[in-house]
């Protein structure tokens, strides 16, 4: 009978998340050995295990399916079910699956061994994008130097582009495969809403006033800084916000602040005063969430993580990475840190993925994931708008004490924090809405790169510092796309996290919409065990329940939206408006010339 078949389920089911546990640790194992250490023989033992777990996976799948799981009575049971039924890379034949997997180790292997030639000692040509080239971007004020390392980046990433080509054609095989219509729709499955690209659209109508009128501000101070490099009306040039793929203007808010006068100590240079190192940064982050009554970080986490690029000539991918070995003791951050500030922060991000990690290693294999992967990116981005406040800022003696807590120095703050996550907005919109047309078959090979630079140039109001052609492949310059990782989930995290970061806030009561002296932007949550308490009720269901359940714990929310962020950056916003104004600034741009020939 059908009870009985359910009852034989449950077993079936505990039995199979408990063989998975075992799979996904084995992969792990040698995922890490390879992302930690790229030779060619870790690479095949990698390729090795990834085929096993494959036919292995397929096995499982076969027996899964044959379950009237859609019949069965218990909630828990159909989920897990529902969630196994998809089988993903692994349906493509053995062989397929094989060169998909080598495509990827391989097109992130050209990104992570990229090096390029200095600009002024055209003789030293090892340079990697961590830290050396990231260094250069986040310093350099010779706009030559600037366009140098950013077109030199660009040229020895581009060889990616036939690799890719492939990728697209098998992953869009597996997603058939899964029964979706492409890659697209098997991304998009985990946020488990038919309408989720309309409300993120709906979303970034909302947010773009603030985003332009950021931009204005800044392309006026650029101009005031190189001249006419910088025109008054046009996309701003990419090479001159102070990150590779201008995603992130942190690093240009020397020469931007509002109150330069109000010299906000370069946090930076504090740290580096202060003897920090990549150590002292991770066990502060730890500080931070245990002061929560957050679990801290097990044994294993500090013998088995890279926190420093390793300096014995080995190559490895140093783009930052938070590990689950799923057997709930193990879990790992691979990051190769310089000690700034945006690599503290970043500590902070990646701590936030072990802290979910921690809090949900009770929940069978099924449901050890974010509520969706935005939540997941979330976390650690919560700490860190607490850490970079300036009253966490001065607890922790990166702003001296004695500063006086005006409105000069508040909104100094408020601007630094608002070069990263306002900037980033059209960033992390547009980049899966590139790839999402590629998978649909709307952008053929012959566009990829002046499709890309359409997005860049009119939703994120960037252009390239030299004309770009097909013979580019500028998309590859970014680990995301070469590594095959959706980036919808970062535009997730960073509405969310702000509506994360409101309910905290009530909780500890460092925030109240009613009292002006307690505004949004001024909260730190930290040493508050009741919101501590309440982010961890949320983050332990992992993805046991659908996303909106998750968010209702916290914040009693249903819907993603962008009314915490918009609260948050408000006085910025508003001095922002009245700024522009001042200097008679064209607020968006135009983009009259064509900077990529077919
Ligand atoms: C730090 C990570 C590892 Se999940 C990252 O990739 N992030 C964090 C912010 C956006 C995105 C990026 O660097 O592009
Ligand atoms: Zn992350």
């Amino acid at each position: 009978s059908l009870e009985d078949e359910e009852i034989r389920a449950k077993a079936y089911m505990k039995l199979l998340n408990d063989k998975i546990a075992v799979r996904n640790n084995r992969e792990t194992i040698a995922a890490w050995s390879y992302a930690s250490n790229i030779t060619e023989e870790n690479l095949q033992e990698q390729l090795q295990v990834s085929k096993e777990a494959a036919k292995e996976a397929k096995e499982d799948w076969l027996e899964t399916i044959k379950f009237n799981w859609k019949s069965f009575s218990d909630y828990d049971l159909r989920r897990q079910f529902e969630k196994l039924s998809i089988l993903g890379r692994s349906a493509l034949p053995e062989e397929k699956f094989l060169k998909l997997e080598k495509i990827i180790s391989d097109m992130q292997t050209i990104y992570s061994t990229a090096k390029i030639c200095d600009y002024k000692n055209k003789t030293k040509c090892d340079l990697s994008l961590e830290p050396e080239i990231t260094d250069i971007l986040a310093t350099s004020r010779d706009p030559e130097e600037l366009e140098h390392v950013w077109i030199e980046w660009r040229r020895k990433t581009a060889p990616a582009k036939d690799l890719f080509k492939e990728y697209v054609k098998y992953s869009n095989e597996a997603a058939v495969l899964n029964n979706f219509t492409s890659t697209t729709e098997y991304w998009l499955h985990d946020y488990e809403s038919s309408t989720f690209v309309q409300e993120v659209e709906d979303i970034w109508e909302q947010l773009k006033p603030l985003y332009l009128q950021l931009h204005a501000y800044i392309r006026t101070k650029l101009r005031e800084r190189y001249g006419s490099i910088v025109s008054k009306k046009g996309p701003i040039p990419a090479h001159l916000l102070g990150n590779m793929w201008a995603q992130s203007w942190g690093n240009v808010a020397d020469f931007t602040l509002p109150h330069p006068s109000t010299k906000n100590a370069d946090i930076t240079s504090e740290m580096i005063k202060q003897g920090y190192d990549a150590n002292k940064m991770f066990k502060m982050a730890e500080q931070f969430f245990v002061s929560l009554n957050l679990t801290k970080m097990t044994p294993q986490f500090w013998e088995r993580s890279i926190f420093v690029k390793p300096d014995d000539g080995r190559e490895l991918i140093c783009h930052a990475s938070a590990w689950d070995f799923y057997d709930q003791t193990d879990f790992r951050i691979k990051q190769c840190t310089s000690v700034n500030f945006e690599d503290f922060t970043t500590a902070h991000h990646e701590m936030g993925h072990i802290e979910y990690y921690l809090q949900y290693r009770h929940q069978p294999v099924t449901y050890r994931r974010g509520a969706n992967d935005g939540f997941h990116e979330a976390v650690g981005d919560v700490m860190s708008l607490s850490v970079s406040s300036t009253k966490h800022l001065k607890r922790i003696g990166l702003i001296d004490s004695n500063m006086p807590d005006n409105d000069a120095l508040d909104l100094n703050t408020l601007f630094m924090i608002g070069l990263d996550k306002i900037a980033f907005l059209p960033f992390g919109y547009l980049m899966d809405r590139w790839r999402w047309g590629i998978f649909d078959g709307n952008t053929t090979s012959d566009d990829y790169n002046c499709e890309w630079w359409h997005y860049r140039t009119t939703i994120q109001g960037v252009e390239p510092p030299v004309d770009r052609s097909e013979k580019d492949f500028d998309a590859a310059s970014k680990y995301h796309i070469v590594a095959d990782v959706p980036y919808l989930r970062y535009f997730v995290s960073f509405v969310i996290q702000f509506q994360f970061h409101r309910a905290a806030c009530e909780l500890a009561g460092e925030y109240d919409p009613n009292d002006p002296a307690k505004p949004l932007h001024k909260c730190d949550i930290y040493q508050s065990t009741k919101a501590g308490e309440a982010i961890a009720k949320m983050l332990q269901m992992g993805s046991s329940r659908p996303w909106p359940d998750a968010m209702e714990v916290l914040t009693g929310q249903r819907k993603m939206d962008a009314s915490g962020l918009l609260e948050y950056f408000r006085p910025l916003h508003k001095w922002l408006e009245v700024e522009n104004k001042k200097n008679g600034a064209f607020i968006g741009w135009e983009t009259t010339e064509k900077k990529c020939t077919k």
